[in-house]
């Protein structure tokens, strides 16, 4: 019998607190870094919603805020490789500051795409704050200025995370466990 999402969890990486205590930490290097550039703070959706609703509350500038929604996942734990715009920006990006949020650098193929297209689109200036980082991951040189923490080379879930659509309503990032996606 299965008894909810957390028996899933091989192990918790960040708990909650720990992600407030980043959040924290990074929305001070962000007020310093964006004062007086009225920054356009991008949401990648839908990963990014959970880590977005902290970040901004501890940006202590004026910012604008606005949603995209990218995926190349679909429903497995491999990126397809190929990144469709399922919802693009409201506002133009022309010599805009903008910082993209993210929930999870992997390959680095969905941000790879997205700061292309935004210097295509003529950004001022592109940056990328991330909560996780999975650099061994990486086949794009994509550099995040601002990471949470780097995690090892798992499939991770939690706090927008997801695994087929599940398990981004958990309050902390954790380990799934391989039997669950293994199995399908
Ligand atoms: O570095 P990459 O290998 O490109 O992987 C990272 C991206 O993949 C996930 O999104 P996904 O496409 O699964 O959509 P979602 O945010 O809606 O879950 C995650 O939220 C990142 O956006
Ligand atoms: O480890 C991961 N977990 C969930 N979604 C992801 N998208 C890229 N990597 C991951
Ligand atoms: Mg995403």
């Amino acid at each position: 019998m299965r008894l909810g999402m957390n028996e899933d969890i091989k192990e918790i990486l960040y708990s909650k607190s720990q992600i407030k205590e980043v959040s924290k930490q990074i929305g001070k290097k962000l007020t310093a870094d964006y004062l007086d550039k009225k920054p356009l703070v991008i949401c990648v959706l839908k990963g990014a919603v959970l880590f977005m609703a902290d970040i901004i509350r501890e940006i202590d500038t004026y910012a604008e805020i606005d949603f995209m929604d990218v995926s190349s996942y679909g429903d497995g734990t491999v990126s397809s490789g190929e990144v469709k715009i399922l919802k693009d920006l409201d506002v133009p990006v022309e010599g805009r500051e903008i910082l993209i949020i993210e929930d999870i650098i992997d390959t680095g193929k969905t941000l790879q795409c997205l700061v292309d297209l935004l210097k295509h689109r003529k950004a001022k200036t592109v940056k990328i704050c991330t909560l996780l980082d999975k650099p061994e991951r990486r086949v794009e040189g994509v550099v995040p200025d601002y990471v949470g923490f780097q995690v090892p080379n798992e499939f991770v879930v939690g706090y927008g995370l997801d695994y087929q659509g599940m398990y981004r309503n958990l309050p902390y990032v954790g380990i799934l466990k391989p039997e669950i996606y293994e199995n399908n």
